[in-house]
């Protein structure tokens, strides 16, 4: 194995989140950041359409209603699409820090299978940063906010400049969000950050 395989424990000297001061208020809803997205894009028809809100402190919360197209077994959500709605919660508190940032690390725990129709509602929060890295956990619960936890996980996220993708997107699709007045917007709203 190669690459990094640091722990997703922030070390000792990591600080605590900050909400940044012109974070989205609590309960406003984040929008899309690409409305090609896979986890939370309008126009990406078998997508998981997560729609995210902003939350307390340096948090969001998020619903994704499993469609007939996640489905790994008969009638129950692939895990693969559950780590991608705990990945897209996470991606969302970009919006609470204005950071880009991307995933390293996921770690993801299943603990209760999740039916086709079953709306999961997602929790996600930073923990701690270090440098560019930043430590978050997520869970996902059924039947309800306060439901039992059917996913989780943990995660370290890298911040980023808007740099990252264009340097590293295929030419079609950059071509595209750089002429689309709106991921314009969506872009600048990152990079105010001082
Ligand atoms: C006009 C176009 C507009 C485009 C869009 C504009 C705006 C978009 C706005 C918001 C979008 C933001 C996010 C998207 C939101 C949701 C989607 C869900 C999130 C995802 O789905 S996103 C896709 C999957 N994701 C990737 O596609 C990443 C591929 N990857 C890389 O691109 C590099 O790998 C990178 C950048 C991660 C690091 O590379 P790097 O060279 O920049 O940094 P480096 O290696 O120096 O690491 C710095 C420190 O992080 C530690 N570190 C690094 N990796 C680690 C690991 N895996 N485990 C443990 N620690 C790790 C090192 O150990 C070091 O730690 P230390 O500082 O302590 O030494």
């Amino acid at each position: 194995m190669s690459g990094p395989t640091t722990s997703l424990t922030p070390p000792a000297d990591a600080r605590r989140p900050v909400r940044h001061p012109d974070a989205p208020a609590p309960g406003e809803l984040l929008g899309s950041h690409y409305d090609r997205c896979f986890g939370c894009g309008g126009e990406q028809p078998h997508g998981l359409h997560l729609e995210t809100r902003a939350g307390e402190g340096v948090g969001v919360t998020a619903v994704f209603t499993v469609k007939e197209a996640h489905q790994g077994a008969p009638g129950l959500a692939h895990g693969g699409v559950l780590a991608t709605a705990l990945d897209e919660t996470l991606g969302g508190l970009s919006w609470l820090l204005r950071t880009i940032a991307v995933t390293g690390r996921l770690e993801t725990d299943y603990v209760r299978p999740v039916p086709v129709g079953t709306e999961l509602h997602l929790a996600a929060e930073v923990t701690a940063v270090h440098g560019r890295k930043i430590y978050g956990t997520a869970t996902g619960r059924i039947g309800g906010p306060d439901g039992p936890v059917a996913v989780r996980a943990a995660a370290l996220f890298v911040e980023v400049k808007v740099d990252h993708f264009i340097e590293n997107g295929r030419d079609e699709e950059i071509r595209s969000a750089m002429s689309d007045p709106d991921q314009i917007k969506v872009a600048r709203a990152f990079e105010v950050n001082p």
